[in-house]
């Protein structure tokens, strides 16, 4: 399992002045940008000029969760802006294997999401393809849903796959992570923790995110 981090997601910040926002969470690890099409979730945010201009405000890379359709023809292109990791969801991938090749050789992270009803064991096989496996613990979409406890069965299992195929594969949680539900993500094995309205609806998100980072390490030891 790898070391505790804590990725603010952007989605509840002040989209009016976004180059602040992400400036106010320096103690992050890494910056959540939820990319929607209006296609595939039922929710419209921003596009590849957008996040060049996001991966300029800020010293903390950039995770691009892409929630789009066509995941294969347009992910690579975040992979330009100058996103360290990139997300696509398997249900919208035609060749995941192909796509995570190509983010990784591009020079990214490569990344693939599950929404709360795809199961991972049929993915077993790929697991050394890719940096990081993005469990959702709400339906995409939105943020500020309540967290999905039905799904931490499934960290679980996704955990105990990784420890059986040796791979240093990253365990990302995303939806309805706070206080109140980042320990139950960490004792499931959880090792990378997406936060949106809980770090943005703090007075003071940066604390937060220490807070946060705190209880998710008392949780694993
Ligand atoms: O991918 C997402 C929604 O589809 C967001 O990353 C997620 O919902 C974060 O927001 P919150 O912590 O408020 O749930
Ligand atoms: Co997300």
């Amino acid at each position: 399992m790898g070391e505790i981090q804590i990725t603010p997601s952007i989605l509840n910040s002040d989209f009016a002045r976004l180059g602040e926002e992400v400036r106010r969470i320096p103690g992050a690890d890494w910056i959540h940008v939820d990319v929607m099409d209006n296609h595939f979730v039922p929710n419209l945010t921003f596009g590849p000029t957008m996040v060049e201009a996001l991966a300029k405000a800020s010293d903390v890379p950039l995770d691009a969760h892409l929630m789009i359709e066509d995941a294969d023809r347009n992910a690579l292109d975040y992979v330009d802006a100058g996103c360290g990791s990139v997300t696509f969801h398997v249900e919208a991938a035609k060749a995941p294997v192909r796509l995570a090749r190509e983010i990784r050789k591009a020079g990214a992270r490569a990344s693939m999401a599950l929404k709360p009803a795809t199961p991972i064991e049929p993915y077993e096989d790929i697991l050394a393809e890719l940096d990081m496996v993005l469990i959702m613990t709400v339906e995409p979409g939105f943020g500020g849903q309540k967290f999905l406890d039905l799904c931490l069965p499934k960290i679980r299992r996704a955990r105990a796959l990784m420890d059986k195929h040796g791979v240093e594969t990253w365990l990302q949680v995303d939806g309805g992570v706070s206080l109140e539900t980042i320990e139950r993500c960490a004792e499931a094995g959880a090792d990378v923790f997406v936060a949106g309205s809980a770090v943005y609806s703090a007075d003071d998100p940066d604390k937060m995110v220490a807070a946060l980072r705190e209880k998710a390490s008392a949780a694993r030891s």
